[in-house]
């Protein structure tokens, strides 16, 4: 009996919570460090149904590095990070396309769907949803290309969001769909972009006007040097500790996006762990919620 009554006191702690979230987005970022197992995925899709099914937009925004990488081996390929970019030649760039949209995106639309939900799958070109240009990096603190160019290195395909043509995901709003985004963007010339996920989400959380956006990750979250989990940041310190080393690798772009974001009138960002069971739900409809925030 007391297991019972317990679990109706955490459905009415979520209550607030489900108030305050109704009719708004949610944009989740679902990284490919987060996609660890069967019982894993299937949680996920069953937070993202729960959340549709109160009334909250959910938009999801995933990743697939690691699975990118798995098919890179098999091919003898060597994948190489700049500022936590993956250098996209024209092979790797067909290899990132063909793991995220037909395989990554169509596990997790099926996934879904198979739960009982009604997810669609869409890259950056489908509607022009994601238009992009070359991604211009300078050599500030990537540390690894000492020959390059004093001023910008050449990551290949890798592009930077332009803009954003949201009327895809509006259509499927109102027929309550959920879309399921993988983060390739369409160039001027029609051809496809790598996007770093993170920065898709960012754009798209900027677009839509979301009220959270999401980063599900395969850390607690932002670490200081010791390893200690910062459970709130503020947007005006993000590059003094992307610049003395604290922030590296493939945290860069997510606190860069996650500071974008905010910018562009996000209310509120996250970064979570991704591995454990229920993660969004314990961010979005708990008091104390997880991981950190950054505001
Ligand atoms: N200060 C930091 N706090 C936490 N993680 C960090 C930090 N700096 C660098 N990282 C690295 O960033 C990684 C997360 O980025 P990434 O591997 O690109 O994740 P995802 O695949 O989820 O997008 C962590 O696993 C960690 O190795
Ligand atoms: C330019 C760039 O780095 N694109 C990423 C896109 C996938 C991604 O971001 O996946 P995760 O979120 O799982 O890291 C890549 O090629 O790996």
């Amino acid at each position: 009996m007391q297991e019972s009554i317990d679990r109706a006191r955490g459905l009415i702690e979520s209550l607030p919570y489900m108030q305050e979230f109704r009719h708004k987005t949610v944009v989740i970022k679902y990284g490919g460090h987060a996609m660890v197992d069967e019982n894993l995925k299937k949680q996920f899709a069953l937070d993202i149904i729960l959340m549709k099914h109160i009334g909250i937009n959910p938009v999801i925004v995933h990743g697939g590095g690691p699975q990118i990488n798995r098919l890179l081996d098999r091919l003898e390929i060597k994948p190489s990070y700049v500022q936590g970019m993956r250098v996209t030649d024209g092979e790797t760039m067909s290899v990132v396309e063909m793991v995220l949209v037909g395989k990554v995106n169509k596990e997790i639309v099926g996934n879904i769907n198979h739960c009982g939900g009604r997810a669609v799958g869409l890259s950056g070109r489908d509607g022009d949803l994601i238009c992009a240009e070359k991604m211009k990096v300078s050599k500030k603190n990537d540390g690894t290309l000492e020959d390059a160019p004093p001023e910008l290195i050449d990551l290949g395909r890798v592009g930077q969001v332009t803009r954003v043509n949201p009327e895809i995901l509006q259509a499927l709003e109102t027929n309550d769909f959920i879309p399921v985004i993988a983060p390739v963007g369409v160039g001027e010339d029609g051809q496809a972009f790598n996007i770093n996920a993170d920065l898709v989400a960012g754009s798209i959380a900027a677009e839509l006007k979301a009220a959270k956006l999401v980063l599900l990750t395969d850390v607690a979250g932002v670490q200081d040097n010791e390893g200690t989990l910062l459970k709130s940041l503020k947007r005006s310190d993000l590059e003094s500790y992307i610049d003395n080393g604290t922030i590296g690798g493939g945290m860069i772009p997510k606190v860069r996006c996650c500071g974008d974001a905010l910018k562009a009138g996000v209310t509120k960002t996250h970064i979570i762990d991704g591995r454990i069971e229920h993660a969004i739900l314990l961010e979005i409809f708990t008091r104390e919620g997880i991981g950190t925030e950054i505001v």
